[in-house]
Order: C-alpha cells, then structure tokens, then sequence
C-alpha cells in the first residue's frame, strides 16, 4: 500500500537539512511531493564540525540537530498545507560523524525519539548500522532509489551524486547494480572556498573557473589506492583532506579551486573504470551539478553524455531526502535496503529502526 512519507537528510557537506515528501510503497513512487532545504546556522554548523570523528559534545549537538530536523517538518508539513496525521513516517537518517565500515563502524546522530515527539509521526531511523555489522560499508543506500526511479529509462546508465562525497550507482539491464563512493564531491572544494574566500561554497564554480588546474596534482591525486580498490567501497567525509591540501599547498584561491574540482571529476572518471559494461549516459544530482565548471570537467572526461536528472523529471536536490522517505517505507515492509552490489553485504539486507511517538 502506498503511504506518505517524510525523508530527511543531512548531508555530508553540511550545508543543511533536505526535506521531502513522497508517496510511495517502498518499491514503486507514486508521486513526489513538496522539498526544502533549510540552511543550518552558522552555530549549528560549527556544531556539527565540532563533532565530526565521534568526539565532542555529541549529546548536545544531538538534541540540537533534532529540533532543527523538527523544525524543517513542520516548516514542509505548512507549506504544503499537509497534517501531521496524513505522513505514515518520517525517514530520519541523521548526520554521519564517523563512517569506518572496516572496523564495522558507523555513526549518524539523531535522536528518533526526540524526532516523534517533536512531530507527532512515528520515525525509522539508524539506516547503516545493520549493513555495516553484517560486514557491509553501510553506504551508499541510495541506489534502491534510484533504481526504482530509473525504472523504463534505457540502461545501462549511471546516477551520480555529487553531495560532500561523491557517489555513483550504475544500474545494467534488468535492474542489475553496482554502487559505490567515487572520491570526493564538493567538500574539498567548500573547504577551501571557506579558507579563501570567506564563503562556504564555490558559487557558480567561479573561483575553479579562473583558475589553472595542476594536472601533475590530478595525476598524483588519482593514484590513491581507493581508485582502483574494487568496489564496493565507501568513505568518510574528510578521507581525502590530506592527501588533497597536500597537493594544493600554497596554490592562489582560483588554481587551488580548479584543481580541487578538478580532483572530484577525476575521481568520478577513475570510477567509471570499475562498470561492468558502459554507460549510454550520466545523471547527476545532488548540490555539485550546480557548479558549471565541475559539470564542463565531467563532460570533458566521460564518454557518454552528462546531465542533470532534471532531464528526466528528477528533482536533483531533493533525491537524497526523497530516498530515505522510500527507505523507511521499505524499512516498515521488511524489505531489503543493501544488496552485495551496492554495499558489498553477503546477501539482500534489511534495515533501520523504527520508533513510535
Ligand atoms: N550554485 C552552486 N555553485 C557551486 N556549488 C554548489 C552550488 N550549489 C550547491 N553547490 C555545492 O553542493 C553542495 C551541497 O550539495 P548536497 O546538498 O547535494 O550535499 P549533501 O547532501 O550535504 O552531501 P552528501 O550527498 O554527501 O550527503 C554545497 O556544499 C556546494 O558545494
Ligand atoms: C556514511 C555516509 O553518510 N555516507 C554518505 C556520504 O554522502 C554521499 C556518500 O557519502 C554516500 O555514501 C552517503 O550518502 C548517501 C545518501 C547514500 O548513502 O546513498
């Protein structure tokens, strides 16, 4: 049966919460519904940093996000003139601050219970944990979605997200996928464009746009043994930080841009190596596709044409959100989250909890 759902999603790149409603029965998407993003302030956001690695005050950033995620339904719940009672459940994933599948580790704080008193509205949350105890990366979850989105458009393609990092999920013929992180997306990028210029994205990608990129850099960068580590695979926010400021030290604020993005384009080339069969073409969403110069680099290194999902009806900052709506709904009906072919887990797998107001 087909139900209301709530997803909300606070993404790697702490820029802030998604929010969106979708009517679906976990498998199929009747409908997509209303969406907004709600900007964190720059305290909670300092917060979240804060926090990052598991250490800090967890508890209080916690509850903090909490309301902020409160905050975001009732502010999505108005606008769209919907009640509280009319959403069967909200899909919470919370914010990774430690992601270490190899030590069977991951975390992403949020309190559900907190969440469905604030809103009245049972919620399903903790999407990772059992993929990762069953020995799986516990990312990324969601390919299911996009599949089920992609479902009569010409296969093989690829859907790729470009959040904080990276992710792709190449889906074959008859539903068949494979899905992994590809490297960075646009946290490096942020980081620097906060460092250099006092703003917490490259807008437009106009600093990368009048810089020059160090090829040798890219180069260098490409020979991290993630790339050509089979997939599935997974990682941490800040898993590149090093390597990448290392390799941008001392670079003006345009080349270093440049070549940061230039490093993220890459990395989606290098993925690309790892199809079981080429793609007809690339989907992007998520907050990179935005940035027109890391959209020119990808068209440059990709043999198949690259494009917003826009170009298919998607909703290209909504779909995170929308994904972990469909994935409670899944997580309620028992059906599996993570496959061997996106997560690496032994079989099908379930996942989530849920918690009742
Ligand atoms: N107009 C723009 N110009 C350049 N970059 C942009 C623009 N709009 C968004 N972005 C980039 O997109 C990022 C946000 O992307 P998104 O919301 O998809 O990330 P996320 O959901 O937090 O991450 P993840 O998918 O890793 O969880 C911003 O931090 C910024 O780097
Ligand atoms: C551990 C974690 O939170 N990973 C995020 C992150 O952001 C993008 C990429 O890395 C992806 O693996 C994942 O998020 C999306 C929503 C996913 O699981 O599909």
């Amino acid at each position: 049966m087909h139900m209301l759902a709530l997803g909300l999603m606070s993404g790697t790149s702490l820029d802030g919460i998604d929010a969106a409603l979708v009517e679906t029965n976990g498998e199929t998407v009747r409908a997509t519904g209303a969406a907004l993003t709600i900007a964190y302030d720059d305290d909670l956001r300092n917060g979240l940093r804060s926090v990052l690695g598991g250490t800090g005050p967890v508890a209080e950033v916690e509850q903090r996000l909490t309301q902020a995620h409160a905050q975001a339904v009732q502010r999505l719940l108005g606008q769209a003139g919907i009640d509280a009672e009319r959403v069967g459940v909200i899909g919470f994933h919370g914010h990774t601050i430690l992601h270490r599948p190899e030590q069977r580790r991951t975390w992403q704080i949020g309190d559900r219970a907190l969440l469905a008193r604030l809103t009245g509205i049972r919620v399903v949350g903790d999407f990772r944990s059992d993929d990762v105890a069953a020995g799986g990366q516990g990312a990324p979850l969601v390919p299911i979605y996009h599949a089920a989105l992609a479902q009569g458009l010409a296969a093989p393609l690829a859907v790729l997200n470009l959040g904080g990092v990276g992710n792709v999920t190449w889906i074959g013929e008859d539903g068949v996928l494979l899905a992994f992180d590809t490297g960075p997306g646009n946290a490096l990028i942020d980081d620097w464009a906060l460092t250099h210029s006092g703003r917490p994205l490259d807008e437009g990608g106009a600093l990368a746009g009048a810089g020059r990129v160090d090829e040798a850099a890219v180069d260098h960068f490409a020979r991290h043994d993630y790339f050509a580590a089979i997939p599935p695979k997974s990682l941490d926010r800040d898993d590149f930080q090093a390597l990448a400021a290392s390799l941008v030290a001392g670079k003006g604020a345009a080349d270093g841009a440049a070549t940061l993005t230039a490093f993220t384009a890459r990395a989606v080339a290098e993925a690309a190596r790892h199809f079981p069969a080429p793609v007809s073409r690339w989907l992007v969403c998520g907050g990179g596709r935005h940035n027109p110069v890391l959209m020119r680099m990808l068209a440059a290194q990709l043999a198949a044409p690259v494009a917003p999902v826009e170009t298919v009806g998607w909703d290209g900052d909504a779909l995170e959100a929308q994904a972990f709506a469909f994935l409670a709904v899944r997580s309620l009906r028992g059906l599996p989250l993570t496959f061997p072919g996106t997560t690496g887990v032994p079989q099908p797998l379930t996942g989530g909890r849920v918690t009742v107001f």
